[in-house]
């Protein structure tokens, strides 16, 4: 079994990098700098980045970054990827050098979303300066935060997530836009660290190739602060403040500028998985939450 830690990074695309630049800086408040290959690093914590944005035509996410405890559980992923019968891709020497890792191995899933997996993520270790006076974003050994992937092909790629990857399930949650009509499944994925999801699987198609990420920072003034500068710089909210039930977290949701959300959020669980049962939860938020906002 693939043993992943955590998202380390995500790969989002944009057609002018200096629109990511400002959200970074001005409306999420985190540091940029120049990366290898002309691209972008966003820097979220004493790590050289945690997102990273390459120019392209279209706006879009690219691909999630899986963290391997290193070379030993590296190389335990690349003989289950073998005898899965998964076709695995061995990341490009650029590609290597620009993420910063020692080694790097990327798989498709049966709905199209590009994962990589890397070991031994480079580090000078320079402390987190925030251009917006944010004290910290919750990271380390929980990863960056979550990514929530369209997966229309429901079954197949959940098998993938949980057989291949080897996520395991939190909880799950059936969305009913329509109460009388057929539900939309959303299983919310665990690996291994406390984070009560680093990946969730929606079943719908998303052009930009997600729904969104999910950011965390350590008290309720920062939500709300990130919401003053959202309002400030005129960037689209997609859905109103409120908490979540399923993992308590209070946030809200705006538009990044490859075309996904951004979930900008406060106080979500961390579990011991030994004591947890998988559920299904029947609301989508305990308050708030109004996801009409993004769709006005
Ligand atoms: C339900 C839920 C629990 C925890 C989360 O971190 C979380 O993002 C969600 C919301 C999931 C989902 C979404 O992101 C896209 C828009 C959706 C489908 C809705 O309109 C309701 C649930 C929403
Ligand atoms: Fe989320």
């Amino acid at each position: 079994m693939i043993d992943i830690r955590g998202l380390s990074y995500f790969v989002a695309q944009v057609g002018n990098l200096g629109d990511w630049q400002c959200y970074a800086e001005d409306v999420l408040g985190m540091p940029t700098s120049p990366a290898p290959g002309g691209a972008l690093y966003v820097k979220m914590d004493e790590r050289p980045f945690r997102m990273l944005v390459v120019e392209g035509d279209s706006p879009r996410y690219l691909a999630s970054g899986w963290e391997l405890a290193g070379e030993k559980a590296f190389r335990n992923a690349l003989a289950h990827l073998e005898a899965k019968g998964v076709e695995w891709q061995a990341g490009s020497a650029e590609e290597i050098e620009q993420r910063g890792v020692q080694a790097l191995a990327i798989v498709v899933d049966p709905a199209g979303n590009r994962h990589e997996l890397s070991w031994g993520h480079r580090s000078d270790c320079l402390p987190f300066v925030s251009p917006q006076g944010v004290p910290r974003f919750v990271t380390g050994d929980m990863g960056l935060g979550h990514t929530v992937l369209p997966a229309p092909n429901f079954d197949a790629t959940l098998a993938f997530a949980t057989e291949v990857l080897g996520f395991e399930v939190s909880d799950i949650f059936n969305f009913r836009p329509d109460p009388n009509g057929p539900a939309t499944r959303i299983h919310f994925l665990h690996c291994a660290n406390a984070r009560h999801h680093s990946l969730a699987l929606a079943e719908y198609p998303v052009p930009s190739g997600c729904v969104h990420v999910m950011v965390e920072v350590d008290s309720m003034t920062e939500v709300g602060r990130a919401h003053d500068r959202m309002q400030a710089h005129g960037v689209p909210l997609s859905a109103t403040l409120g908490q979540h039930l399923n993992d308590r977290m209070t946030s809200f949701y705006m538009k990044t500028p490859s075309g996904f959300d951004l979930e900008y959020g406060y106080g979500g669980l961390q579990l011991d998985w030994a004591e947890h049962s998988a559920f299904e939860f029947t609301r989508v938020s305990i308050w708030g939450h109004d996801f009409s906002a993004g769709r006005q």
